[in-house]
């Protein structure tokens, strides 16, 4: 049978589902499509855009994942933001040290490598234990909405970073309204009324994560449970994730629990459901494990192989953080969750993942 883990966040008191990757569906189908976003974008009529939005919430039913062409963000816009992500990681560590993430309500600043340990695990000694034994090999820098009474993004100096926060800021913007579009492609397919999220959503509360996973000896990503990024599912609404063209990321079939390679395919976005928006949806939109493991290594020796630097650039999206999250129209019933407010979830999330 299948099971669900819940655990409890002592400190706020209220239960969380960590994965939704039991759900029973009724189909066994495991793929992620392309999808060609553009067909919904410049519909002539309700009905060719319904047709784009049943494809993308079939899709998020059976996997969870999509890969999202044509989407509207140009090609340039995502080199920059790549370029110059590389240039910050490059930056000396006493810099990038200054910047430290501190607060899971904040989320901003960098995380050096082996901060954060992605699990599906609650329990904090188990992921102490994780930690010690095989920590995410990777670092980020996580950045908010810059306009925030309450917290502020933790920015490098413009002489040490040269148009890094300009750069970021616009392409948080780009982020957030493709995933309004894709939000209303959801809403679509499932009956709500296209603007149904728009309210919702607008406040910008989401993250843009930028992820370099340093080139590393192939031999120390074989080890027991290590991984550039450990298998887990993600917490909000829509992760939006630009990859290079390395590979690693892989997919959990929750038929047959073994993982799919989602292999990079040029100009496109993955995006995969988050563990909120299931929940808002009853389990009938599908949050699904995925990690990122070591692609093909180069043999540098005889004896050694070097995995090479992978870079990805997540933008986490969530609801508004005042949203209360319950049970959404035409997602079936009885409700399996009770309402929940949407940053004491998130925020819950992040307490546990993180040092
Ligand atoms: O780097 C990647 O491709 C995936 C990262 C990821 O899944 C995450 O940060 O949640
Ligand atoms: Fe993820």
């Amino acid at each position: 049978m299948f099971t669900f883990r819940t655990f409890i966040v002592a400190r706020k008191g209220f239960a969380l589902r960590t994965f939704a990757t039991g759900v029973p569906s009724s189909s066994k189908a495991f793929t992620i499509p392309v999808i060609d976003f553009s067909k919904f974008k410049q519909a002539k009529s309700s009905a060719e855009k319904k047709q784009t939005a049943e494809e993308i919430v079939t899709a998020f039913k059976e996997s969870g994942f999509v890969y999202l062409s044509n989407h509207g963000i140009p090609r340039d816009t995502v080199q920059t933001a790549f370029h110059k992500s590389k240039e910050f990681f490059a930056l000396p560590s006493e810099i990038k040290d200054t910047l430290a993430w501190e607060d899971p309500r904040s989320n901003r600043g960098y995380v050096k490598i082996g901060r954060e340990r992605v699990t599906q695990s609650a329990d904090p000694a188990e992921i102490a234990a994780l930690k010690e034994k095989a920590p995410d090999y990777k670092e980020t820098y996580e950045i908010g909405r810059e306009y925030d009474s309450e917290w502020q993004n933790q920015w490098p100096r413009a002489s040490d970073a040269p148009l890094f926060k300009h750069t970021m800021l616009d392409f948080f913007q780009t982020c957030h309204n493709l995933h309004v579009d894709v939000m209303r492609s959801i809403a679509l397919g499932l009956d709500l009324g296209e603007s149904f999220f728009d309210d919702k959503i607008q406040d910008q509360c989401h993250n843009l994560r930028l992820l370099s996973y340093p080139p590393i000896k192939s031999s120390l990503l074989v080890n027991d449970g290590q991984a550039r990024a450990g298998a887990h599912s993600d917490y909000g609404t829509l992760t939006l994730l630009f990859q290079d063209s390395v590979g690693g990321l892989e997919v959990q079939n929750p038929h047959t629990k073994t993982f799919i390679p989602a292999t990079p395919v040029p100009d496109t976005i993955v995006v995969n459901v988050g563990d909120l928006l299931a929940r808002w949806s009853n389990d009938v939109l599908r949050s699904t494990l995925h990690r990122v493991v070591s692609p093909q290594g180069k043999q540098i020796n005889d004896a050694e192989k070097v995995t090479p630097q992978r870079q990805s650039i997540a933008f986490f999206c969530n609801p508004n953080f005042n949203a209360e999250v319950s049970c959404l129209p035409n997602c079936g019933s009885p409700a399996k969750y009770p309402p929940v407010n949407a940053g004491d979830y998130i925020i819950g999330r992040l307490a546990v993942t993180y040092d």
